[in-house]
């Protein structure tokens, strides 16, 4: 079992819920527009604390509502991919890319910049500004940022709604070879069926 969740949120009058787990590969977490999948991955990376449940990941308790449990963000080792790179505008990407891999703990580091910079293909890409990036290669910069923090699992939430057809099949292959070769658990948010249908093996409804 990868991600084991059961958490509950109220969100103004809305009540956010959710049960499941997952058996690794990639899981798509799919349902209506406000139906509660972002506050989902914010509540499992952390960001958001659940009124109650809990949160675990390959065994380890992140959060539990009754034992009081809260790992912080920072040390759940989970990567977070958001619809836009989100990084720092005023780096440039080679210090972007080891922003996490700086901070973690040197045993929970599993590849090397090199390494992430091979399988990413953004070699030529380390001296320019976030600014100069395409959708498509600020993704790809987002994504080894995460992998090289020494993430464990991955969230990611629509990943590829702000790029285009060409682009998005780029990333999508990223995010293949993150599923086959690397093999990190990845829940996936998306509003796309063949995306859904393409990637992941189990698919979670909210409703
Ligand atoms: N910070 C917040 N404070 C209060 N309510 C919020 C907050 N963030 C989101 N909500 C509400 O919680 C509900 C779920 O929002 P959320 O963004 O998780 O949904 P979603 O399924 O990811 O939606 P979308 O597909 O549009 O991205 C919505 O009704 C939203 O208005």
């Amino acid at each position: 079992m990868c991600f084991d969740v059961d958490v509950a949120l109220r969100r103004g009058p809305r009540l956010i819920a959710a049960r499941f787990a997952t058996a690794g590969g990639i899981t798509v977490l799919r349902g209506v527009s406000g139906a509660g999948k972002t506050s989902i991955l914010d509540m499992i990376a952390g960001l958001v604390r659940p009124d109650r449940g809990h949160v675990r990941l390959a065994g380890e308790t992140l959060f539990e509502s009754g034992s009081g449990r809260f790992v912080p963000p920072e040390r759940r080792r989970i990567g977070y991919i958001f619809q836009d790179g989100r990084l720092f505008p005023h780096r440039r990407v080679r210090w972007n890319l080891l922003y996490g891999h700086r901070l973690a703990p040197p045993d929970t580091r599993w590849m090397t910049p090199d390494e992430a910079i091979g399988f990413l293909g953004i070699g030529d890409l380390l001296e320019r500004w976030p600014a100069q990036l395409s959708g498509g290669e600020a993704q790809r910069v987002a994504i080894g940022r995460a992998l090289l923090a020494g993430a464990r699992a991955l969230l990611m939430d629509e990943p590829l709604s702000a790029l285009d057809p060409a682009r998005r099949e780029g990333i999508l292959q990223v995010i293949e070879d993150i599923r086959d070769r690397l093999g990190l658990p990845t829940l996936y948010v998306t509003h796309d069926r063949e995306e859904a249908t393409r990637l992941a093996a189990t698919e979670i409804v909210l409703d």
